[in-house]
């Protein structure tokens, strides 16, 4: 076994992890925008372009990150899964009728051991199951996989999540962060408690060093709309955030796809002094050059979900041999070889006699048959050595540090529920600052606001219809702004949740009242802002109290709205969806609140009890005019306002039942967000 965290770059010295070392003057076209680093930087982690990488550069030096390294030795012994297909309708086959459902087994029978300090590369075509063998490993699979996978023959829990990393294919990040952001935000969620905020936020420093991050610290990360940092920086920034628990087993699912060759080296260089400090290292790589191949450890190949080898690196070829397979003499790369086999394609192989005597000809006309030649060749001659190294690995001595927590002893969470709600807060509010106080969102309430305050200038009660009028509006276009504003929210997030979550970063419940949280102030401020403007432009009556309570029936109003929005877009997780069947909704409710029509056949009248606009309308008109105000109706009498027709149907009796109402709608429409959200989660 590799001694753990040994030190690859003996003539480097240990960064401090004081954030503000490295910010000495420097000049703008550095590739630092903060200044020269200190020689410690320079030496483990030269602020480099990417361009800078002919050769592969110094690995990085993780030893100063918090915790003990606990090695993790991964087995796996006949992972299987089979996943259900929905059934399809082929009117051509079938005459329209739907297919029974099928099953498709997308890994079948694949095994392999990798301890600390190796690098193991999982090759493929794409579809042969790379990501989902990851995945099972992962333990983000549950109940979908057989076989046995154990870390040092214990099988997945919660501490042992912990130690590992896990790096997706599609880096999930807040586009509006920056580098610094991010990684500062994911060690105060992810690191334990016994540190201090000073020192969790020195480990982001450490690690935004050794992954020669420095030059773009206080760059947005960016998105598809928003331009940010480069392909290769984003994924440097999601190993970052894993390399940030210290994990002992790293997992990533194709770190280098779309970067060039340099900087896929570059990754691969990283992960390579990794796995060399006593990590366990898995990969799944689509097209190595043979450069990228010289770095792995072992490799596996997979076709169909089929394992065709699982070993060394360098003796595949040996292997190939052995059964008959030799690359033509132009084919330099082992992995165009490996995956051209996993393919069943066998043009560019020369044979001997050997390949001779296991059927040439068929194994040259079909594919299918040639993977096959090569599944069993691996299942008689690889297999049983394989099953004797995993069995035998049992009785393998393990370091005393890597006997991980028992299940009574592991903790569930690394932060309180407190902490997790600050950072989570503070997060939120950072990362959605540009949309909360975007100018065109407060152009957009703004010009309302004036726009119907002049169309409603200085209303008078003689005219009690428009002023009626104006009170309805504000508790429609109350009920559908913040509704369709909410019903994003957790749709858009959900990547992000699901991917922080099954690191056990934080609670459900932490995550959901910080994202409450932070939305209010701009929920709140908008419609503030647009009830003082259009109230007293409209000529509602001047008492302070009647203002005082016209705005907060309306911000009642804006939160049960945001309410059932977060529900929706909790429960569909469609935006699409949701936004349809909101606009639905939110019309039924318009035409049942109340305004438009007075006389609703009695068999559907129920609809305006279900609408909290109904609500929020009455009790805004049952504050506005009082039970013995009365009007200029143009006859000898004035006519008293709760005897017109309008404000008589609507009847403006019994508002604490219609507040009540309301209540119920506020809390139920959250829990409902939240049972949604909760169900919705893998974990
Ligand atoms: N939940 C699922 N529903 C339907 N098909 C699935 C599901 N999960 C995996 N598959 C199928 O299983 C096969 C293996 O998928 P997987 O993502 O593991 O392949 P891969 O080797 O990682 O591919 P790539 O290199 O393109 O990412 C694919 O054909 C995929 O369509």
């Amino acid at each position: 076994m590799m001694p753990i965290e040994q030190d690859p770059t003996p003539n480097t010295k240990s960064p401090s992890i004081n954030p503000h070392h490295h910010t000495s003057n420097r000049s703008s076209d550095d590739c630092s925008p903060h200044g020269e680093p200190s020689a410690s930087t320079k030496a483990i982690s030269p602020c480099l372009e990417d361009d800078d990488f002919e050769s592969p550069p110094p690995p990085p030096h993780f030893s100063v990150l918090h915790g003990s390294l606990r090695p993790i030795i991964l087995k796996f012994e006949d992972v299987t899964c089979n996943i259900t297909l929905p059934p399809t309708t082929d009117s051509a086959c079938c005459l329209g009728n739907p297919d029974p459902k099928q099953t498709r087994i997308v890994l079948n029978g694949v095994s392999g051991i990798v301890r600390p300090g190796e690098l193991l590369a999982m090759l493929g075509p794409s579809g042969s199951g790379k990501t989902t063998l990851l995945t099972a490993l992962g333990g983000r699979l549950p109940g979908k996989v057989t076989g046995s996978v154990s870390y040092n023959g214990q099988p997945f829990s919660g501490s042992i999540k912990r130690k590992i990393g896990f790096v997706t294919q599609d880096d999930v990040l807040y586009p509006h962060l920056t580098v610094l952001e991010t990684l500062t935000y994911a060690a105060l969620l992810r690191l334990p408690k016994g540190l201090t905020r000073q020192e969790k936020m020195g480990q982001a420093e450490v690690v935004i060093m050794e992954l020669g991050l420095v030059r773009c610290r206080n760059t947005m990360v960016g998105g598809p709309l928003l331009r940010g940092i480069s392909g290769g920086e984003r994924k440097r920034v999601s190993i970052g955030q894993e390399m940030l628990v210290n994990p002992s087993l790293l997992l990533l699912d194709e770190p280098t796809s779309g970067l060039d060759s340099t900087t896929a080296q570059r990754i691969l260089a990283i992960l390579r002094g990794l796995a060399r400090g006593g990590r366990t290292v898995m990969a799944t790589i689509h097209q190595p050059s043979s450069r990228l191949y010289r770095m792995f450890d072992k490799v596996m190949v997979l076709s169909d979900g089929s394992p065709i080898y699982t070993g060394s690196a360098t003796r595949v070829m040996d292997y190939f041999n052995s059964i008959g397979f030799k690359p033509g003499f132009n084919l330099v790369n082992p992995a165009d070889f490996l995956l051209d086999l996993a393919n069943g394609i066998v043009a560019d192989t020369t044979q001997d006699d050997q390949h001779e005597l296991h059927g040439r000809s068929e194994r040259h006309d079909h594919a299918s048959s040639t993977k096959q030649f090569l599944i069993s060749s691996y299942r008689k001659n690889l297999y049983p050595v394989l099953k004797a190294e995993i069995q035998q690995s049992l009785h393998d001595p393990i370091h005393p540090n890597s006997r991980l927590p028992s299940r009574s002893s592991e903790r569930q969470w690394t932060t309180t529920w407190w902490e997790q709600f600050m950072v989570l807060l503070r997060r939120g509010l950072k990362e959605r600052r540009h949309e909360s106080y975007s100018g065109l969102r407060i152009f957009q309430v703004l010009s309302v606001a004036f726009i119907s305050g002049l169309l409603w200038w200085h209303s008078d009660i003689s005219h009690l219809q428009d002023q009626v009028g104006l009170l309805f509006f504000f508790s429609i276009f109350w009920g559908f702004f913040p509704l369709f504003n909410a019903i994003f929210a957790f749709p858009q997030e959900r990547p992000m949740l699901i991917r922080e979550r099954a690191s056990g970063m934080y609670r459900l419940s932490s995550y959901y009242f910080a994202r409450m949280v932070g939305d209010l102030p701009m929920e709140l401020v908008l419609p503030t802002i647009f009830v003082t403007i259009t109230y007293y432009m409209g000529g509602l009556k001047p008492s302070p109290v009647t203002f005082l309570l016209t705005l907060s029936i309306t911000l009642y109003n804006v939160l049960v709205s945001q309410g059932l929005g977060l529900a929706l877009g909790a429960m569909l997780m469609d935006v699409k969806q949701a936004t349809t069947l909101a606009s639905v909704t939110m019309l039924v409710f318009l035409l049942a609140g109340g305004y438009y029509i007075q006389h609703i056949p009695p068999f559907i009248n129920w609809l305006k009890y279900i609408s909290f606009s109904h609500y929020c309308y009455k009790l805004l008109v049952g504050v506005q005019y009082s039970e013995n105000e009365v009007y200029d109706c143009g006859l000898e009498m004035p006519c008293k306002v709760v005897d017109y027709p309008i404000i008589k149907h609507l009847g403006i009796h019994d508002l604490g039942f219609d507040v009540a109402v309301l209540t119920i709608m506020l809390v139920g429409y959250r829990l409902l967000a939240y049972v949604a959200l909760r169900m919705g989660q893998p974990h």
